[in-house]
C-alpha cells in the first residue's frame, strides 16, 4: 500500500525528513513513533500529498503521490494532529459534504454516512453541531471523514491525543476494529497503544528511520541477553548460589535473602529458565519465582532514540 524510497523534506535549512525508506503491506497496522521534532506528521503530511517532497518518491498503491496524486488520493484517509472542524455546521451535514467533496456518488452518500457514524459511535450526535461536541467526538468525526470515500489506507497523525483514558480505549478499540478492512499507518506517543493494536513499529528520528519491526521482536531484541528472576527456598543459600553459577551462559548474579528465601537477579546470555528450573528439581529447592524479565517498548524507544523522558 505504502512504497517509500529517499524522501526527503527540507524546511530551509532544516531536514525534517531525511532519504527515508519504507514499505507497507496491505492490511498492516504500522506505528509510526519518534519524539517530537522526528518527521512524522511531515512524512504523513507528504504521503497524504498535502505537502510535496524536497526529493524522493513514494507511492500509495502504485499511485505517485507527487504525480498521480489525484489517484493516490483516491486510495487514503487522513487525518491530521489537528483535524480542522467547522465549530457551525451539524456533524452529518459536515460528513455529507465531506463525502460528496471527495467524489462518493450522490447514490452511495446515504449508506456511507450511516456506516461511518455507525464505526464511529456518532449515532447520538449526528444532529448537534460540531462546535458543541467533546474532544473525543471531535476526533471521531475527524476520523469518520478519513474513511468516509472507503479509503483502503487510513494515515492517523496522533489520533488519540488530548484524550482522556476511556476516550483513548474507545478509539484504539475503533482502530482495531477497522484493522480487517484498511490498511493504517498511525503516529501516537502513547506506546501501550502501540502494542495493544500494531503489527509494525517504525520509529523515526531525526528525520531518518532507525527501526522498521514488529513489537514481539524489537522485545525479543532487547531481551536476548536476558534478565531472570529466580527465588527459591534452598537449605544452603551459599551452595545453591555457587551451583546457578556454575550453568553455562550465566554473565552475572546478585541475590537478595529475606528470611528462607534467595531472590536471585540473574544476567544470562541466554534463556536460562529450563536450566534453573531442572536444577530446582534435581536440589529439591522450593520455587516462588522464575521470569524473564521482557523489555518494554517504552525502553526499546528510550534506547533507540537516546531519551529518557518520553
Ligand atoms: N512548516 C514548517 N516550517 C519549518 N519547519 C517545520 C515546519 N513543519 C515542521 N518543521 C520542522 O520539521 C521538523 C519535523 O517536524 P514534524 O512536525 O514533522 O515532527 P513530528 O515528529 O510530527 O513532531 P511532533 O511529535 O512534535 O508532532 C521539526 O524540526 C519542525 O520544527
Amino acid at each position: 500500500m505504502i512504497k517509500v524510497q529517499n524522501l526527503t523534506k527540507r524546511y530551509g535549512s532544516v531536514t525534517a525528513v531525511n532519504e527515508i525508506q519504507f514499505e507497507v503491506g496491505k492490511g498492516e497496522i504500522v506505528g509510526f513513533l519518534g519524539p517530537n521534532g522526528a518527521g512524522k506528521s511531515t512524512t504523513m503530511r507528504m504521503l497524504s500529498c498535502y505537502l510535496p517532497p524536497t526529493s524522493g518518491t513514494a507511492e500509495i498503491a502504485g499511485y505517485d503521490i507527487f504525480r498521480d496524486s489525484l489517484r493516490a488520493r483516491e486510495h487514503i484517509g487522513y487525518m491530521p494532529e489537528n483535524v480542522p472542524l467547522p465549530q457551525d455546521m451539524r456533524v452529518d451535514e459536515y460528513l455529507r459534504f465531506r463525502a460528496a467533496l471527495k467524489g462518493v456518488p450522490g447514490r452511495r452518500i446515504k449508506e456511507r454516512l450511516a456506516d461511518v457514524c455507525e464505526l464511529c459511535s456518532l449515532n447520538d450526535v449526528s444532529r448537534k453541531l460540531i462546535g458543541a461536541l467533546s474532544k473525543g467526538y471531535r476526533q471521531r468525526v475527524g476520523l469518520a471523514d478519513a474513511m468516509i470515500h472507503e479509503p483502503e489506507l487510513l494515515i492517523l497523525d496522533e489520533p488519540t491525543i488530548g484524550l482522556d483514558p476511556n476516550q483513548i480505549r474507545q478509539v484504539r478499540d475503533l482502530i482495531r476494529n477497522l484493522r480487517r478492512h484498511h490498511t493504517i499507518l498511525l503516529s501516537t506517543h502513547i506506546l501501550s497503544e502501540v502494542e495493544m493494536t500494531c503489527t509494525r513499529v517504525i520509529i523515526i528520528n531525526k528525520g531518518r528511520i532507525e527501526v522498521s519491526d514488529t513489537p514481539e521482536n524489537l522485545r525479543s531484541r532487547l531481551t536476548q541477553e536476558g534478565e531472570i528472576l529466580f527465588e527459591v527456598n534452598a537449605p544452603d543459600p551459599a551452595a545453591a548460589t555457587a551451583k546457578i553459577k556454575t550453568l553455562p551462559h550465566v554473565k552475572s548474579l546478585n541475590s537478595h535473602r529475606t528470611q528462607d528465601w534467595t531472590r536471585y537477579l540473574i544476567q544470562a546470555d541466554e534463556d536460562l529458565r529450563e536450566d534453573l528450573h531442572n536444577l530446582a528439581v534435581r536440589e529439591n529447592w522450593r520455587v516462588r519465582e522464575l521470569t524473564r524479565r521482557v523489555a518494554t517498548l517504552e525502553q526499546i524507544f528510550a534506547e533507540i532514540t537516546h531519551k529518557e523522558d518520553i
